[in-house]
């Protein structure tokens, strides 16, 4: 069902809010002529007053220190509040993630000599070319970030692609971008919750989502809408963020990790293998593939840079990434930035955000190694032909 009038007035409310929030924390990093500045004067730019306080009310959201003792009306509550979660995470992460990692939020598979920045291009390209987008498409990106993604499927199908995100200051930033390397002719970007898009039945041929379903607070939920919005016959590809079969829920090393990852992404229920393919199935999709692209022979791990195999990189701006974001990269930024949060010269909270961003990191990698996480479950799926809807 599309939203009804009343909800469609209470969601014009609510972005306006959002809006007005995210304009007061990013100040004049928000605006146009400032869309190219570095990552130190965005720091310094941010509110000095909300920053920190936004910093708080996120973790809030992880009440109970030790995850085994958390209730599970303290977890339903933080699932219900899946959209806050996320909004306020990629408020306070994206320009951290554009500083050391670039324009597209996702992991990728490496070949040897391969340079970082191709193979995400090509992690995008297995995608779209195993959910065969054609140039006629009208495609969806579902939480599209600041629509690295999404220019790079549209330049390599020639498709249209609509980006969906819920947060302004990446929709302010993805539309920037998609001027710079002229895709606004081919692309736009809708402000909007991916649990109730504000999109119109069976209106896609396909959509796709790359690690942002994960910020859902249930999988049933997000599906259900990439479902509706498909056309009979559309399909839907995915790399979607899980625990694997090799996670225990009752081990409390793994609830551990499962809190970082949770703490330290913006994630406010990490999913399962088997909760991804049975919400598919719920919702009506049919299967065609699926398979964990992280469990593979690689020889280079897709967490290789922040794993801190310097040998691994390429090219010259590997070296400059994987210099950010190994175990010494991290903590380098971290101390730069509380240098200079003590200087005045980054906002109050920027520490703390760089050290939420160093749990990220460590519980992604832990997960990792141990085989309990992956980034990168694929799938293809296809609403079938005779759905009525
Ligand atoms: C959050 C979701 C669902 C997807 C994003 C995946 C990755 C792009 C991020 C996961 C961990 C992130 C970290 C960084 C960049 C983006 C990620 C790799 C940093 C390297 C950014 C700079 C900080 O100083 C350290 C961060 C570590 C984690």
């Amino acid at each position: 069902m599309a939203p009804s009038a009343t909800s469609t007035t209470l969601i014009t409310q609510r972005n306006r809010e959002d809006l007005a929030l995210s304009k007061t924390l990013h100040g004049t990093t928000f605006n146009e002529e400032n869309h190219q500045a570095s990552f130190l004067t965005k720091l310094k730019q941010k509110d000095r007053e909300f920053q920190p306080a936004v910093v708080d009310n996120y973790l809030k959201n992880w009440k109970e220190e030790q995850p085994e003792n958390e209730t599970e009306e303290a977890k339903a509550e933080r699932q219900s509040a899946y959209k806050a979660v996320a909004n306020s995470f990629y408020d306070l992460a994206t320009d951290f993630y554009e500083y050391a990692w670039g324009t597209s939020f996702h992991f990728c598979r490496f070949r040897p000599r391969e340079p970082f920045q191709q193979a995400m291009a090509r992690h995008e390209h297995f995608l779209a070319a195993n959910m065969g987008i054609q140039p006629s498409f009208k495609v969806l990106d579902i939480g599209c970030g600041v629509g690295g993604p999404a220019r790079e499927i549209g330049h390599f199908t020639g498709a249209h692609i609509t980006g969906l995100n819920n947060n302004d200051y990446q929709i302010s930033r993805a539309r920037r971008y998609a001027h710079t390397f002229g895709l606004q002719d081919r692309s736009d970007f809708v402000k909007g919750d991916f649990m109730n898009m504000p999109l119109e039945d069976g209106s896609y041929d396909a959509c796709y989502a790359i690690e942002a379903t994960v910020h859902a607070s249930t999988l049933e939920g997000v599906y259900g809408e990439a479902y509706r919005i498909l056309k009979p016959g559309g399909v839907f590809g995915c790399y979607e963020w899980v625990m694997t079969d090799k996670y225990d829920a009752t081990n409390p090393e793994h609830l551990r990790i499962v809190r970082g990852l949770e703490v330290g992404n913006g994630v406010a229920k990490m999913m399962t293998r088997k909760d991804c393919l049975q919400a598919l199935e719920t919702v009506g999709f049919t299967v065609e593939k699926h398979q964990d692209m992280g469990e593979t022979e690689d020889k280079i791990k897709w967490y290789y840079p922040l794993e801190g195999d310097i040998r691994q990189a390429n090219a010259f701006w590997d070296y400059l990434t994987v210099l950010r974001t190994t175990t010494a990269g991290r903590a380098a930024t971290t101390y730069m930035v509380r240098t200079l949060e003590a200087l005045g010269l980054a906002a109050p909270g920027s520490t703390k955000v760089s050290t939420i961003l160093q749990t990220a990191a460590d519980s992604v990698l832990e997960g990792a190694l141990l085989g309990i996480f992956t980034p990168m479950y694929f799938f293809v799926a296809r609403k079938p032909l005779d759905a009525t809807n």
